[in-house]
């Protein structure tokens, strides 16, 4: 007998337990559209070309040990990562004001600000967007705070819901934490406009809600480091205060290896300061310091301008592919005559494409063709080629007629 005897068998994860499911499925014409992971035409995960130049330079280095790192992660890698964020010529870095931790990965990154928050902020509820990314409310909800929705998207439209997010927020508590995607938006891939960020920002700093935004796609919805970063920049540039949760998995294809990074702008250099340290209060018990390797690589790769410059090209060409995968389905359902508008497709950023596919219709899709996307009817189109294009489009056609 066990002591666990009694315990339940947990649900699979509704993004990661897509991939479980096309796993156990043995037909040759199978296609997984679930986890948000680049894949290249012939459908393989890539290793991108700067990163293995990066980690033989690692290799190669013979003074190179694997010793702890401190609580706060590697020095080189968190400022390097809050001048990609913010800009080199940020106000906040020159000032000081920008307290940085290497998390594990986006992920970490969330929660570690979500746990810094429920213990030293004095407003314990985050406004989440309506919908959002999947792990979202489970990661602020075990990190002690209150999760709310604010609206975000409009069904009807296929776009943004803009003045129900202005109502939404306009209602919300003064001093209440609002989490904000930096760009290309997951599931939906609908980003406000610029004019929409200023008047989301000029709102939010009226009503002193503390913005906390999670950057898990620079580059990857424009193609553009520096247009991925406006949204973010914009609120910096007002000399107000900001959470950021950074991501290097997608943009430097660093998936498995886990780094990110948690940034804190403040209102001085003496708060930054008092904040890291208690950033290294809330790390220390977690997982008490971060892996080495990874942030090895980014700092590698940001620090050498020859290496920088290499990247942003081969990032920009994922960025270029996922685009192309949405104009070939565009059109691959406009030959089909698919009933219905698909402009939504080219219109929407990033990785993903809210289709407007219900439950049922993905489960079908998933029967019959076996195609494998979450059950919201989200599709990452980096897991799409020329050669699947067509099988998904048949497959579509077939769940709408
Ligand atoms: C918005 C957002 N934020 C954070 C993360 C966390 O990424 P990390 O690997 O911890 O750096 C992800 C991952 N999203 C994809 C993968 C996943 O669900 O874990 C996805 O939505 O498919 C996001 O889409």
């Amino acid at each position: 007998s066990s002591v666990f005897a009694g315990l339940a068998q947990a649900p699979e994860d509704p993004i990661l337990g897509v991939t479980v499911a096309y796993n156990k499925d043995p037909s040759p014409v199978k296609v997984n559209l679930g986890v948000g992971a680049y894949r290249t035409e012939e459908g393989k995960p890539l290793v991108l070309n700067v990163v293995r130049r990066a980690e033989q330079m690692l290799i190669n280095n013979p003074s190179r040990v694997k010793e702890y790192l401190p609580i706060t992660g590697l020095a080189d890698f968190n400022k390097l990562s809050a001048k990609l964020i913010f800009g080199a010529d940020s106000p906040a870095i020159q000032e000081n004001r920008v307290a940085t931790v290497q998390c594990l990965s986006g992920t970490g990154s969330l929660r570690v600000g979500g746990e810094f928050l429920a213990r030293h902020y004095h407003e314990r509820t985050i406004y989440i967007p309506q919908p959002t990314w999947g792990n979202h409310p489970k990661v602020f909800t075990l990190a002690g705070l209150t999760v709310r929705s604010y609206r975000y998207y409009d069904p009807a439209t296929r776009g943004l819901d803009f003045q129900g997010l202005l109502e939404d927020l306009g209602s919300a508590p003064s001093g209440a934490i609002v989490l904000l995607h930096a760009c290309a938006h997951n599931p939906t891939g609908v980003d406000p406009t610029l004019d929409q960020w200023e008047q989301i920002r000029q709102l939010m700093r009226s009503k002193a809600l503390l913005p906390f935004f999670d950057s898990a796609y620079q580059g990857f919805a424009s193609g553009s480091l520096d247009q991925d970063a406006q949204s973010v920049r914009m609120f910096v540039a007002d000399g107000g205060e900001l959470l950021m949760a950074q991501s290097y998995a997608k943009n430097m294809g660093l998936y498995g290896e886990r780094v990110g990074a948690l940034s804190i702008v403040c209102g001085s250099a003496d708060v930054a300061v008092r904040v890291e340290s208690q950033l290294k209060l809330v790390i220390r018990p977690m997982y008490s310091n971060p892996p080495i390797h990874g942030a090895s690589i980014v700092a590698t790769i940001l620090k050498d301008s020859a290496m920088f410059n290499e990247w942003t090209v081969e990032l920009k060409g994922m960025a270029d592919r996922i685009i192309s995968m949405r104009q070939q389905l565009f059109d691959a359902l406009k030959t089909r005559e698919t009933p219905g508008d698909w402009s939504h497709i080219i219109k929407q950023i990033g990785m993903f494409t809210f289709t407007g596919l219900n439950s049922d219709q993905v489960a079908f899709m998933r029967q019959e063709y076996h195609i494998y996307m979450t059950s919201d009817g989200r599709i990452s189109m980096a897991g799409l080629s020329g050669r699947t294009i067509p099988h998904l489009a048949d497959a579509i056609h077939a769940a709408v007629t």
